[in-house]
């Protein structure tokens, strides 16, 4: 079986994060392992509280797993700290893994900072360059261009700014742009739309991990980088789709739909 690492923070209430990340590897078919790089107090409305972890236990959680367990893809979330990008940087360049995805979290949905603002700079120079994807929002992409996205033709430019910090590729998502969430698949050479349609919800909590871990299954499973995005944002949108009114704010996707409409439990709950 093949398999993927999740680097990220703990969300409490399940939808966004490690959480998210380990259940969408496992709808995706790959065994998932995590390093905690900070637990959230966090439910569908709100980040309570976040404590970061220690810089020396995520390095001892990064090597446990390398030293012993296959690791066929990484995925990078939400890193919380200039120290923790730096420890989590030099760990990583230790074992070189080969596909790595960055979802660059930095502002939860209900506005609270994920990232501080002095991890930014470390970031770009330490983390990005070791990237084979770079997955930002569009607010997120604004913060590492330094300019405003406003259209189509922005998202583009940005995409080339992006690829100059050292990533091979970069997916600008465009969920947070109003009309349909069209993203942008940039390989250094040629742009790809990628194109969906826009499900009316309110359930939108943890899409962006949810899609960044889908990839990071796609290419453990040996998918090309755009063969992966392609199938992961399949898998978004049937997650969005039959998303879960759980909670009172944004609740969480559906990462398990399409297994149990193939096994064939359409009286399942969800
Ligand atoms: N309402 C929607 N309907 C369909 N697709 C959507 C919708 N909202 C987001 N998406 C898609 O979901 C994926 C995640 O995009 P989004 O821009 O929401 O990321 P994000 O802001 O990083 O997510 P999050 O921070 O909630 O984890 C993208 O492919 C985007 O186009
Ligand atoms: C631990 C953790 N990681 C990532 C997110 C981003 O997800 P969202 O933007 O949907 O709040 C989050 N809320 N919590």
């Amino acid at each position: 079986m093949k398999t993927a690492l999740t680097i990220a923070g703990s969300d409490s209430g399940g939808g966004a994060g490690i959480q998210a990340d380990l259940k969408a590897f496992a709808a995706n078919g790959v065994f998932g392992m995590s390093v905690i790089t900070a637990v959230t107090a966090q439910n569908t409305q709100e980040v309570r509280s976040v404590q970061n972890i220690d810089p020396a236990i995520i390095r001892d959680q990064i090597e446990a797993v390398f030293d012993d367990l296959p690791v066929d893809a990484v995925k990078i979330g939400m890193l919380s700290s200039a120290d923790i990008v730096r420890t989590v940087a030099e760990a990583l360049k230790k074992y070189s893994p080969e596909l790595v995805v960055l979802d660059p979290v930095m502002v939860s949905k209900g506005g609270h900072h994920l990232l501080e603002q002095d991890a930014i700079q470390a970031l770009k120079e330490q983390i990005i360059p070791i990237a084979s994807i770079v997955t930002p929002n569009i607010p997120e992409a604004e913060v590492l261009t330094g300019k405003r996205i406003l259209t189509q033709e922005d998202m583009k430019e940005a995409c080339i700014t992006i690829k100059t910090l050292g990533c091979r590729t970069v997916l600008l998502k465009g969920g947070h742009f109003d009309g349909p969430p069209h993203d942008l698949f940039f390989d250094g050479e040629e742009f790809h739309w990628i194109e969906g349609e826009r499900i009316i919800t309110k359930n939108t909590h943890g899409t962006g991990c949810t899609l960044s871990s889908a990839i990071a299954a796609n290419l453990a499973k040996g998918a090309s980088m755009l063969e992966a995005v392609k199938q992961a944002k399949q898998f978004i949108t049937i997650a969005i789709l039959h998303s879960l009114s759980l909670g009172h704010g944004h609740g969480p996707t559906n990462h398990f739909y399409e297994l149990y409409q193939k096994a064939n439990l359409k009286n399942s709950r969800y």
